[in-house]
């Protein structure tokens, strides 16, 4: 079963607060989804994910059709008990993926033919076929197969590849079988407003559990973001979870909570975490600078995470210079938990009526690096 609540609504801005109730647990929004592509949040042990406060992560169906392939998860039951993650899972369609990261061959009314990025051996994906590894994997909320339409793409486009958006996401919805995964639409349509509102009426009228934001965090400037982000979400009904994909930095994922978005992912937190870039709640900071070899401090004295409660940041520095694994480890560790306590932190000030004061003062801390 799948459901969503809506418990407390801010006052000044489009923030809401809510509850997703699904087959492997609840999730408290706004969330942020740890990125674990390819079966695993990397350098993250499932005991991590929930030390951390992890209520879902994210699984890409491109990868894992790939590899380690349906066969494989079926024999398992399904991704979550591969990976001994207990909560709830959501995977992303394998679009964005085919489209972004595959060598493409066609597209068609039909589907897209690829060749994999790993062996080069040539493979298809539609939405009939996407759905179908998405109930192997059985994550609990799946998403239809769409198109990512790149950034910048003309009028014309944009409204064929909305129109086929559409088409698909209608042939995902018809070829599900399993009741209880939750199907987002994806909303499409560029940066044109008038196509945004053609996919928002599309996929709305064909109907879906929750609608993801597609599209966006693809290059465009920040501010065409927000607006469309904005614009999009307004068009989306109240009642259902909005899950803008692919956003971002703490500061987007503040910005567009208050414009009414419940789930955000990002490879950001994890990413940044192995190339030695920790965020903080007074900005970002690189632990291979020269002058924290002597530092004492916390990453931030405001987290309470594994690593804040254990390490210096001299120690992670010094970790990090000597290659050692476990730097990625406490480095993820970290990140993790920073973007999980902003969500979180947005959940309980608009619970108490002051998500605009809490937004704006954290938007002002966010830009004094420290
Ligand atoms: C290629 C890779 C790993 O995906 C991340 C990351 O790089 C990077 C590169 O720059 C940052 C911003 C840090 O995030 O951009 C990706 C995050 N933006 C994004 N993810 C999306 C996933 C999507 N999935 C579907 N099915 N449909 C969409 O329209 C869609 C749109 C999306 N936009
Ligand atoms: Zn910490």
């Amino acid at each position: 079963m799948f459901s969503f609540d809506i418990e407390y609504k801010d006052s000044e801005t489009s923030a809401r607060a809510g509850r997703i109730k699904t087959p492997h647990g609840e999730i408290e929004t706004p969330i942020f989804m740890p990125v674990g592509t390819v079966g695993s949040v990397k350098a993250l042990s499932p005991e991590d994910l929930n030390n951390a406060g992890a209520q879902i992560i994210l699984g890409n169906t491109y990868h894992l059709y790939l590899r380690p392939g349906t066969e494989v998860l079926k024999h398992f039951g399904g991704l979550a008990a591969f990976s001994s993650w207990n909560k709830p899972t959501l995977t992303d369609s394998g679009g964005f993926q085919v489209f972004s990261l595959a060598e493409l061959n066609k597209i068609t009314e039909d589907g897209v033919s690829f060749k994999s990025h790993l062996d080069g051996s040539s493979l298809y994906l539609n939405p009939e076929k996407s759905i179908e590894i998405q109930e192997a994997i059985g994550s609990d909320i799946i998403m239809s197969f769409d198109e990512c339409i790149p950034y910048p793409a003309t009028y014309e486009y944009v409204k064929n590849s909305v129109d086929r958006t559409a088409r698909w996401a209608l042939r995902g919805k018809n070829a599900k079988k399993r009741d209880e995964q939750a199907l987002f639409g994806i909303v499409q349509g560029g940066i044109y407003e008038d196509m945004r509102k053609r996919s928002a009426e599309q996929l709305t009228s064909i109907g879906f559990d929750g609608y993801s934001i597609g599209g966006l965090s693809v290059g465009e400037e920040i501010s065409t973001m927000y607006e469309i982000c904005g614009y999009t979400a307004s068009l989306l009904p109240q009642d259902k979870p909005r899950y803008l994909m692919g956003v971002g930095t703490p500061e987007d994922i503040l910005t567009c909570i208050g414009l009414g978005v419940d789930m955000f992912d990002c490879v950001m937190p994890t990413r940044n975490a192995r190339n030695g870039t920790l965020f903080t709640s007074s900005g970002k900071f690189s632990i291979k600078r020269a002058d924290l070899a002597f530092s004492d401090e916390k990453i931030d004295e405001n987290c309470s995470c594994y690593t804040c409660r254990n390490f210096s940041r001299g120690y992670l520095r010094h970790l990090y210079k000597a290659g050692e694994i476990l730097a990625l480890r406490l480095n993820s560790i970290h990140n993790i938990s920073f973007y999980l306590s902003i969500v979180k932190n947005s959940r309980n000030a608009v619970k108490e009526g002051k998500f605009k004061s809490f937004q704006q003062e954290m938007l002002y801390r966010l830009k004094n690096n420290n």
